[in-house]
């Protein structure tokens, strides 16, 4: 990556503030992502990551801050104002979120659909089939229904959805939950050669030591309501924070850095 593109920031949250009545989410939560790195973000369960990426994506109106993607401020725009903004991104929510009544083409049709009406049905035809073949789906996948695929299946799907419009940034949240670990490495290793291949900027939620490991550039860690560091594993693992202790030298994540190792020495 060359350094001046590298210090591009593509998303940049300053002083955010999120609530839901007493409860407070995130305050003063401060965080770039920078132009063509996967940026994993983990925390806690319930320490708002989701709620951060609907931030960052318009969906959650915060109390206070300002969140800009791409240069531009996403928080209170109307939809038809951030038209332009909202097709530079794609997005896979948690669960792959898919359309249950409609083919997995009829899926990835619907963005396109949207921000394109009037499209040619065999050109949008041929975008369906061409990004589900990317995401490493059959072919005869696309007619197929939601209910007619495997968890892994469905991910990819979602994935094939999220970059229907050729996305320069990818949302994913929570990619492998739910995923068999062989299921997870092959969904990890597909994020990260769409990552080079498309020159994406990727903001990956995760649980997943081994996403981590394997596939983030740099790693945001949410805890005490906003991000107490942001770094490279080794970077983190320098830290005192007893949280980022616990996980990154925890059992778990000293298999995942075992893991990691084993099939470095692999390739
Ligand atoms: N629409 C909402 N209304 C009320 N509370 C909400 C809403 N959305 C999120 N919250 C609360 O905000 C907190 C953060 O939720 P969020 O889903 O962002 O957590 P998370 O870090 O993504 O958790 P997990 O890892 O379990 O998915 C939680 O306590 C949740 O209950």
């Amino acid at each position: 990556m060359a350094r001046r593109e590298q210090d591009e920031v593509i998303i940049r949250v300053r002083d955010l503030k999120n609530g839901f009545g007493e409860q407070i989410v995130h305050d003063g939560l401060e965080l770039d992502v920078r132009r063509g790195e996967i940026l994993g973000v983990v925390g806690g369960s319930g320490t708002g990551k989701s709620v951060l990426m609907r931030s960052i994506i318009g969906l959650q109106t915060p109390i206070e801050g300002s969140v800009e993607v791409f240069g531009e401020n996403t928080i209170g725009r109307e939809e038809t104002d951030a038209i332009n903004i909202r097709k530079r991104w794609g997005i896979l929510f948690q669960g792959g979120a898919l359309f249950s009544t409609l083919t997995v083409a009829e899926n990835v049709q619907v963005p396109i659909k949207e921000f394109y009406p009037g499209l040619d049905q065999a050109l949008l035809d041929e975008i369906a089939a061409y990004k589900v073949v990317m995401t490493g789906l059959p072919p005869d996948a696309g007619p197929k229904y939601p209910a007619e695929l495997s968890g892994g299946m469905k991910k990819r799907a979602g994935l094939a959805r999220a970059l229907a419009l050729d996305p320069e940034l990818l949302f994913l949240d929570e990619p492998t939950a739910g995923l068999d670990p062989i299921g997870a490495a092959a969904f990890d290793e597909l994020t990260a050669s769409l990552q080079k291949t498309l020159g994406l900027t990727v903001f990956l939620i995760t649980h997943d030591l081994d996403t981590l490991y394997a596939i983030c550039d740099r790693v945001a860690v949410l805890a005490d309501k906003r991000v107490i560091a942001v770094g490279t594993i080794d970077e983190l693992l320098a830290l005192d924070h007893p949280w980022i202790q616990e996980y990154f030298n925890g059992p778990r994540g000293r298999a995942a850095v075992a893991s990691a190792e084993k099939a470095q020495a692999g390739t």
